[in-house]
């Protein structure tokens, strides 16, 4: 990590704490509203994704732009998502290139297909911690249209979302992500390039949807099986999994004889394609 880290400044010239600076966004707490203050972390961030394969970029929660500037050097077509109206306000102000592109909307209840009709778009964000989780499980409702995905989360949420098969903290977001998209965990990232800091760290990741991401099994009941099965994660899965209906002959020694967090996500499809016939169908 370099030591110099560059003061934020939307092109006005140095100024001497971003506390101090007048005209610009107050914190929000509830928003989970942390301004990243280093240059180079957004730049960096913002060389997260391939940039190719797709013609749009959705940045969730731009806040006052650090970020989106260092997407919009890029040739790709890009759109800000932002619930926050003194944002949305800066943002117009500051970033003239984003006009009609700004939408003020809330990014986990906004139809999405308003902005992209029915084409491939990335995901890329410093993203408001406290709706991590509900981002993650949007993102994997509407992966048909969501090749790529970056972006910076509390470090923890962003290491249990690469975690392998093993680990304690393996669980639901591991499982269902990786499913369906390779997971890198890409770097950490201090409380101190922020403002106001964070108490923790933070972690950026990329995710890259696999070719072939649809499932060999029904892809509902896969998602049902690995929420039940992390709900009680200390009981063998023969256990926890009761309410499914399980086939009878089941031996000890199965797939069913181990704790979810032993299962990779491989196993986790077979163990809903040997459920599948025996689960009552919605
Ligand atoms: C951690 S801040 C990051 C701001 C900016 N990208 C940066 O790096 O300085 C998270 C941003 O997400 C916005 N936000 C929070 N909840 C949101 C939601 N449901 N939909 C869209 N934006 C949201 C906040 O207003 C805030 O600007």
């Amino acid at each position: 990590m370099k030591k110099n880290f560059r003061k934020y400044s939307p092109g006005k010239g140095q100024r001497p704490s971003h506390e101090e600076a007048e005209g610009e966004v107050r914190a929000k707490k509830h928003l989970g509203q942390h301004f990243l203050k280093d240059e180079d972390v957004a730049e960096k961030i913002g060389d997260t994704l391939s940039y190719s394969g797709y013609k749009h970029v959705l940045e969730i929660g731009p806040g006052m732009g650090v970020l989106t500037k260092y997407i919009l050097r890029k040739e790709i077509d890009v759109h800000v998502i932002e619930i926050d109206t003194e944002s949305v306000a800066y943002l117009q102000e500051h970033y003239p290139q984003l006009q009609g592109k700004v939408h003020e909307k809330d990014f986990l209840k906004h139809d999405l297909s308003e902005i992209f009709g029915q084409e491939q778009f990335a995901i890329i964000g410093n993203f408001p911690y406290n709706i991590s989780t509900q981002i993650v499980f949007k993102m994997l409702e509407l992966r048909q249209y969501i090749p790529e995905f970056s972006g910076m989360f509390q470090k923890e949420v962003a290491q249990r979302i690469c975690e392998k098969e093993g680990s304690k903290t393996y669980g639901i977001l591991s499982v269902l992500v990786q499913a369906f998209y390779e997971a890198e965990y890409l770097f950490t990232v201090p409380p101190s390039v922020f403002n106001p800091p964070p108490k923790v760290d933070s972690g950026v990741l990329r995710l890259s949807r696999k070719e072939d991401f649809s499932l060999p099994c029904n892809e509902k009941l896969f998602f049902r099986v690995v929420k039940t099965a992390f709900q009680q994660r200390r009981k063998t899965l023969r256990n926890s999994l009761k309410s499914f209906d399980l086939p009878e002959n089941i031996k000890e020694d199965s797939i069913f004889g181990q704790r979810p967090e032993q299962l990779s996500t491989t196993q986790f499809i077979e163990l809903t394609q040997i459920i599948e016939p025996h689960a009552v169908r919605d």
